[in-house]
């Protein structure tokens, strides 16, 4: 919705609790006078009266549907009510619901109606909508949950024998999100990314690590509280550092004998406990390839849902020129190389996940993974001025 249209619904003055807006021809002439372009999606704005006018300030989309998603995640009255005009993305076993049209999957949206109908449908409660997550908004403020049909329910064998019959009945598949991860649009990746993550952490958190009593989820799903003793535990996302160390000309590249065949990769590794981010890549790449961090430069960070849910730091490193022997910790990486520009620059030209490279060449991380965007920031400008480790 856009400012001229929410201005000419609401007529004259105020109204909304906090969200008060004011007459629209005095607005429309001062935003006019200060330059605003009416056209902008600012539609929501925050006023207080001083003395004999109005003070008002508009708030970026971007910010009222944050501070909307942060009232839903404290406030589980809102949150329920939030439900009835919400959208449900649904799992199974934590295997989103996808649709597939030709090499894209796209991942439907299901209302509240749509998925208490569902429900009764296979035998199972409506009070199961309760356990799902909160996983967004759109710009209007429809809130998007995620519900996992299998995963906590009291029937979990007859739903997983109902597996096939649900698809049928909403006309998709119960797909692995490792398969369809990159044939999805970078919105539904992120969104069912996350929603995995969080119907994940809260499947393996049902109990309190001090008292073992069950722990009650909020209605949200951004945290659950252990009754007996009040702990608040929060989803958590492990720290990992991920490196393209390069000497100047080359870049280094290797591959985990559990990565599908002839993909090679930046080193990447969990940060321990008490290291920062700058100490963690020293000692990965010395624990994995036997090489000395030089110079380091932060590029970018990611969340990754597998195998559980890591934020992945992104790093370019140097080594000196003259110290670039390789020793590849076998225990860890199956082969480890340097690697040119124009072979690493052709790979990334060729790379297709579907069609991985034939003869013997090797291909890379598809472009959804920060791999990716690494190894194309350093093909794009080897020659980057990293910080002293
Ligand atoms: N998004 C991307 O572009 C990429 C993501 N990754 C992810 O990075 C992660 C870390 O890479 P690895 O080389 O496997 O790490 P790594 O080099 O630290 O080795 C894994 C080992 O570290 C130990 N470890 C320590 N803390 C751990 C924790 N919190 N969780 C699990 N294991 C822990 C375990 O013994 C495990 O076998 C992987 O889960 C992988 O999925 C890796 C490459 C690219
Ligand atoms: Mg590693």
């Amino acid at each position: 919705m856009e400012l001229l249209d929410f201005y000419c619904q609401c007529e004259n003055v105020l109204f909304m609790g906090n969200k008060i807006l004011i007459d629209i021809q005095f607005k429309r002439n001062h935003l006019l006078q200060n330059g605003f372009d009416l056209t902008m999606s600012l539609y929501c704005g925050i006023a207080c009266r001083r003395k004999s006018f109005w003070c008002f300030r508009l708030l970026s989309t971007y910010v009222t549907k944050t501070r909307y998603l942060f009232e839903l995640k404290e406030d589980d009255d809102a949150c329920k009510k939030a439900q009835q005009t919400g959208a449900f993305y649904l799992f199974h076993s934590l295997a989103p619901l996808l649709q597939k049209s030709g090499h894209q999957y796209q991942a439907p949206r299901h209302s509240l109606l749509e998925l208490e109908r569902l429900l009764a449908k296979f035998g199972q409660d409506t009070q199961r909508i309760e356990d799902s997550v909160l996983i967004g908004c759109s710009e209007q403020h429809e809130a998007w949950f995620a519900l996992d049909l299998v995963l906590n329910s009291s029937s979990s064998i007859n739903a997983s024998l109902q597996k096939s019959e649900m698809e049928t009945e909403l006309k998709g598949s119960f797909t692995k999100l490792r398969k369809a991860l990159f044939q999805l649009n970078t919105k539904d990746a992120s969104l069912l990314t996350t929603a995995q993550a969080l119907l994940r952490w809260h499947d393996a958190h049902q109990f309190c690590s001090r008292s073992g009593q069950p722990t009650k989820k909020n209605m949200a799903g951004s945290k659950r509280v252990c009754p007996s003793n009040k702990i608040i535990y929060y989803p958590q996302m492990a720290p990992v550092v991920i490196t393209l160390v390069s000497d100047g000309t080359r870049c280094l590249l290797a591959r985990q004998s559990s990565f599908p065949k002839g993909m090679y990769s930046a080193l990447a590794g969990f940060c321990d406990i008490g290291e920062s981010m700058e100490e963690a890549v020293r000692r990965e790449v010395a624990e994995e390839v036997g090489l000395e961090v030089e110079t380091l430069q932060y590029s970018a960070s990611q969340h990754w849902p597998f195998p559980n849910s890591s934020l992945m730091i992104a790093c370019h490193a140097t080594v000196k020129p003259g110290q670039t022997e390789i020793q590849v910790n076998l225990k860890e990486l199956e082969a480890a190389g340097w690697f040119s520009h124009d072979e690493v620059a052709t790979a990334l030209r060729k790379n297709n996940p579907y069609t991985q490279q034939q003869n013997g060449t090797f291909w890379l991380p598809p472009k959804l993974a920060i791999a990716h965007q690494l190894i194309k920031e350093w093909v794009e400008k080897p020659s980057c001025s990293p910080l002293p480790a």
